[in-house]
């Protein structure tokens, strides 16, 4: 016998929490649009505006756009028995849901957008580029978009900007790297605001990842302190995939397929051996969502470490004794570790504690894990397991570090499609004006996040709750590491991406 369960029909839903967790959620929009960029517009409008040339000349029907209230909730787990009551002083936390608008703020004719890619390399960043440029281009008619060359410091040779069109980014979709190119550091508030008011740019376009971010944020306020008319858009992109909020970040699965092979080929390489242990070290700074799901994609990892959870070698419950089992029980066993997971380990060992080396941009240099825990586990896992085989084996150990293979590739067509509704729904906030605010995928709907929303937070695994992590541990059947938190929210209150992260205040 089975009895439905559902629930109750008439409850009306509200999501909880109010807007405590991300503040104000509200979008900034250019207010009153001059001359400069169009002098069409009707004077008396609040936010002047001119018919979406998509109604136009495509004659896209008016289902196709989308409306001022239309919002992406934040939160979408309910507690169904607490939340039938709306409180109406108690507003959901959401955001303007992505699209064209009928009615744009900008006259496309004297439009002119400006885009630019920061940071480390990703696959994609070269699609976001055409399709911001086909956008603009194809569905608004601007004619002047400049690609800015090697991030925030090409702000200051405008003699070097690259008019783009559609001939110039036809094949971009399958490029890896950066074709306008990209760097760390060189960031300058005053510089990059003063060339695009030299400039006369109406629209820039931002793709990079949390440092560009916090960037974007203070080009915007000082745009906004100078009362200029510059819509800032980003669109975040990092392999990483450490950006709050968003479902994920583009380029990241074509970053996990690349590290599967690279999971897959140490799979190989630790078969063809007696007591064969694969070492792979894959990027992630901060977050190990890479070596997450690329684990979890090949199923053959017997240990996966990452930033967010602490581990030990020795003792009961160690690493040491998990991998000597696996190598028992099946001769061979495969480790994959995110490049920030097991600093502190390193720093224990260092006699003195040294300055903190940064990159250009200010992120902290990290010790190579990978090849450090390869060192220990060789002498370790040699001295438990000597005598222990037949032919008195000891370890061979292989170290493979694919990190620049993952993110140096073109962007797979899950990656390709959705750079192409970043890129466009980039473009389509900011002729409604808007301004300082990401594109992303919030519970699977596109959306205008604002830019300050994600600033200081950071997307990192959930091992907290049940969660991706879950599978990782079982599937690996490794030490858990985790202990019992006491105030631990219960899963309806948070918001867990799709890629099985949670947002990180950061200090
Ligand atoms: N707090 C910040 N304020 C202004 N610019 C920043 C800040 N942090 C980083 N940037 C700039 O953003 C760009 C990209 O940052 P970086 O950390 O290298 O990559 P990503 O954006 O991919 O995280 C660099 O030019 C860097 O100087
Ligand atoms: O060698 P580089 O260019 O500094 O890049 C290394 C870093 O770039 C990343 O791939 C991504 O970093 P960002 O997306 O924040 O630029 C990290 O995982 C890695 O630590
Ligand atoms: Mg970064």
């Amino acid at each position: 016998f089975l009895t439905p369960v559902q629930i109750p029909s008439k409850t009306k839903l509200s999501t909880r929490g109010g807007d405590d967790d991300f503040g104000d959620v509200s979008l900034w929009r250019i207010e009153k649009v001059d001359k400069v960029f169009g002098d069409n517009a009707d004077d008396d409008d609040v936010v002047p505006s001119y018919p979406n040339p998509l109604s136009q000349k495509a004659r896209i029907p008016s289902s196709w756009f989308v409306d001022e209230d239309d919002a992406v909730a934040a939160k979408v787990n309910v507690d169904v028995h607490q939340t039938c009551i709306i409180d109406e002083e108690a507003a959901a936390p959401a955001f303007m849901l992505a699209g064209p608008r009928m009615e744009i703020a900008f006259d496309p004719e004297v439009s002119r957008a400006a885009i630019v890619t920061c940071g480390g390399l990703c696959p994609g960043l070269n699609t976001v580029v055409r399709e911001v440029v086909m956008c603009l281009r194809r569905q608004y008619g601007v004619e002047n978009v400049y690609g800015v060359p090697e991030g925030y410091r090409g702000f200051q040779s405008p003699e070097d900007w690259r008019p783009l069109d559609e001939t110039v980014v036809a094949n971009f979709h399958n490029l890896g790297g950066s074709v306008l190119g990209s760097s760390r550091g060189g960031y300058d508030t005053k510089a990059i605001v003063d060339s695009l008011a030299a400039q006369n740019i109406n629209m820039l376009f931002v793709i990079g990842g949390d440092g560009t971010l916090r960037g974007a944020a203070k080009i915007a306020e000082e745009v906004k302190k100078r009362g200029l008319q510059i819509s800032v858009a980003v669109i975040p992109k990092t392999i990483d995939n450490d950006i709050p909020l968003v479902d994920r970040t583009f380029g990241f699965e074509t970053a996990v397929e690349a590290a599967r092979d690279a999971i897959n080929v140490a799979n190989v390489e630790a078969e063809g051996f007696p007591l064969g242990l694969g070492v792979v070290k894959v990027m992630g700074r901060n977050s190990g969502f890479i070596a997450m799901h690329a684990a979890l994609g090949s199923r053959v990892v017997d240990l996966c470490l990452v930033p967010e959870v602490d581990f030990y070698l020795d003792g009961p419950g160690g690493i040491v004794d998990h991998l000597a089992a696996r190598l028992l029980e099946n001769n061979k066993a495969v480790v994959v570790v995110a490049e920030g997971a097991g600093q502190d380990l390193i720093a224990a060992e260092q006699e003195e504690e040294g300055e903190q080396v940064t990159d250009l941009s200010g992120n902290v240099m990290l010790e190579d894990i990978g090849r450090w825990l390869a060192d220990k586990l060789k002498t370790r896992l040699g001295d438990k397991l000597q005598n222990q085989t037949k032919h008195g084996d000891s370890v061979s150990i292989k170290y493979i570090d694919p990190s620049y293979m993952v993110r140096g590739v073109p962007p797979n067509t899950a990656d390709n499609v959705y750079c192409t509704h970043l890129a466009h729904n980039a473009v389509h906030g900011a002729f409604a004006g808007l301004t300082s605010f990401v594109v992303g995928s919030v519970n699977t709907r596109e959306c205008f996040v604002p830019t300050r929303v994600l600033v200081n937070k950071r997307n990192v695994i959930d091992t907290e709750h049940q969660s991706l992590w879950e599978y990782v541990v079982f599937d690996t059947g490794q030490p858990c590491f985790q202990t019992e938190s006491d105030d631990v929210d219960r899963r309806k209150d948070i918001t867990i991406s799709a890629s099985g992260g949670v947002v990180l205040e950061l200090e």
